[in-house]
């Protein structure tokens, strides 16, 4: 079983972590193996993503402990990180947006930091989202095997840009996972068409986990935390606009007749 696991974040870390910590529990209950977490699920709006970043070590073992705890893989969502991948610290002061992906022992098996940033108008009350003035953007597309499939790492945005979930593929990925926290606005018009979308032309289950209503005064966000199979089909969804599991089985061997009946990778033509 995997989940995707809705949530309402709001600026409180220990809020959050307490939130999470029952999510967690009702998923390992369900028989979940790998629970996949919202983008900013352990902090969503002031004190802001350098503060936050301060604390990443003491978040870092507060999964791992619950990975112990709750025998589970996370894919943690974001997290914002003031070292690049390498080690180093980001000079301009900025941070990134990294997924972390851990496993049952609590032990780090990588890292994506989101490529595409999301500076855009979509005519909310937010008005103007500027993630490049924050969020320094990653370069390396990332995946990793778990003991379900090869995961492929990436975050929110990044669902606009089909070249990457291809680049996934192509590594190998069987499971994409998309932690979010998609606007209200766009979520409505958007994010099932898209999800669907790069479900049936990789092939792949995608695991979409979103944040979920009202972030302060200015920020509602679109939930809708769903499980999506290579055909395209919803497996399981929670539209209610509360935190809550979405949790699935995934047949692999499924997956693997569809890409032989319709071998959409080795009929590619172009490449882009
Ligand atoms: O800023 C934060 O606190 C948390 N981060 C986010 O909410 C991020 C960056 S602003 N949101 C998205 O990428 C939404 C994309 C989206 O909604 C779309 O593509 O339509």
């Amino acid at each position: 079983m995997v989940a995707a696991i809705q949530m309402n974040s709001q600026d409180s870390l220990t809020d959050n972590l307490a939130q999470l910590d029952k999510l967690l529990a009702e998923a390992a209950l369900r028989g979940v193996k790998l629970a996949v977490l919202p983008e900013n699920f352990a902090v969503f709006g002031a004190p802001g993503q350098a503060h936050t970043a301060s604390q990443l070590p003491a978040i870092l073992t507060w999964l791992a402990d619950a990975c112990r705890r709750y025998r589970l893989w996370i894919v943690a969502g974001s997290l914002p990180s003031s070292h690049r991948p390498d080690g180093e610290v980001i000079p301009d002061g900025r941070v990134r947006s990294a997924c972390f992906i851990l496993d049952e022992e609590g032990v780090v098996q990588g890292r994506y930091d989101k490529i595409h940033l999301f500076d855009a108008e979509v005519g909310d009350r937010q008005a103007t989202y500027r993630e490049s003035a924050v969020f320094e953007p990653g370069s390396s597309v990332v995946t990793v095997p778990t003991p379900w499939g090869r995961v492929g790492l990436t975050i929110c945005y990044d669902l606009r840009f089909p070249e990457l979930f291809m680049a996934l593929r192509k590594a190998g990925t069987d499971l994409l996972v998309l932690p979010a926290a998609f606007t209200a606005i766009t979520g409505e018009a958007h994010w099932e068409t898209l999800l669907r979308a790069r479900a049936i032309e990789t092939q792949c289950f995608v695991i979409a986990a979103g944040q979920t209503g009202k972030h302060g005064a200015l920020r509602e966000t679109w939930g809708h935390s769903m499980v999506i199979n290579p055909w395209g089909k919803v497996l399981d969804e929670r539209p209610e606009p509360t935190p809550g599991v979405v949790a699935v089985a995934c047949d692999l061997g499924e997956m693997r007749k569809l890409r032989h009946s319709m071998p959409l990778m080795s009929h590619r033509r172009l490449s882009y």
